[in-house]
């Protein structure tokens, strides 16, 4: 299978653990490439462990995991920074930096993932911030914009070095309900522009109005919601 059409996620008879603690059993299911992926389920059943898992912040102990590439199953711990660069991630809480410009939050990343001309990180941050609707941003501080504003500025960070898929737990969870579908229409736009996207909600509202294949986590497993 070329990269391409190999899916991006594929786990089959994975077990997701917290510690010795079994959260999910006998996990299977893939995404493909460019495909929008919502994931459901109640609080504490597993899905911020399922997402840890795959982005290699908890180990895969039975069954296996191919992600962008990576082998869970066999990965060294020193290929765990790879498998990241090629993983856009995206949290409920904004996680700038609070002592520098959004300029600088960026190029932090860059700069720590290799980049070293300031020429190309300059055109890159002027690119994300562009695709996140924020062109004019960048010399502010994170306290200067809003919850929103902040929220496009992690996705625009998540983006920096062009990953295969965008994972995103709670990403609207700390904004008002407006907001918040105004940085689902920025995950929307990513999406179409090739991005494949898994994102974790409570907010049923977004699968009505946007609606996408859902997964769910329940009774200690996942299935096709
Ligand atoms: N760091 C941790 N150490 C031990 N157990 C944990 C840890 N984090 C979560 N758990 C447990 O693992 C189970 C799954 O939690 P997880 O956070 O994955 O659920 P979730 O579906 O993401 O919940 P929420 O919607 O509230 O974020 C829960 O029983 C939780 O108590």
């Amino acid at each position: 299978m070329t990269e391409s059409t190999e899916p991006i996620v594929r786990l089959e008879r994975a077990d997701i653990y917290q510690g010795d603690r079994p959260v999910l059993n006998d996990v299977h299911f893939e995404i493909k490439n460019g495909e929008f992926v919502y994931l459901i389920g109640r609080t504490g059943s597993g899905k911020s462990s399922l997402m840890k898992t795959l982005y290699g912040d908890l180990w895969l102990h039975t069954g296996s995991a191919k992600v962008v590439g990576y082998e869970l199953h066999n990965i060294k711990r020193a290929d765990i920074p790879f498998l990241r660069r090629r993983i856009g991630i995206v949290f409920q809480d904004f996680q700038l930096l609070s002592d520098r410009s959004v300029e600088d939050n960026l190029s932090f990343v860059l700069r720590a993932t290799g980049w070293d001309q300031q020429s190309k990180i300059s055109k890159r941050i002027a690119e994300v911030l562009m695709q996140v609707g924020l062109g004019t941003s960048q010399k502010r501080m994170p306290h200067q914009l809003s919850g929103g504003e902040q929220q496009r500025v992690v996705i625009a960070r998540a983006m920096l070095n062009e990953p295969r898929i965008l994972i995103a737990d709670e990403p609207t969870g700390n904004l008002d309900p407006e907001v918040g579908d105004q940085i689902m229409q920025v995950f929307r736009t990513i999406n179409n522009a090739g991005t494949a996207i898994l994102m974790a909600t409570h907010n049923y509202e977004f699968l009505k109005k946007f609606p996408a294949r859902t997964i769910k986590c329940e009774n200690g497993t996942v299935s096709e919601g």
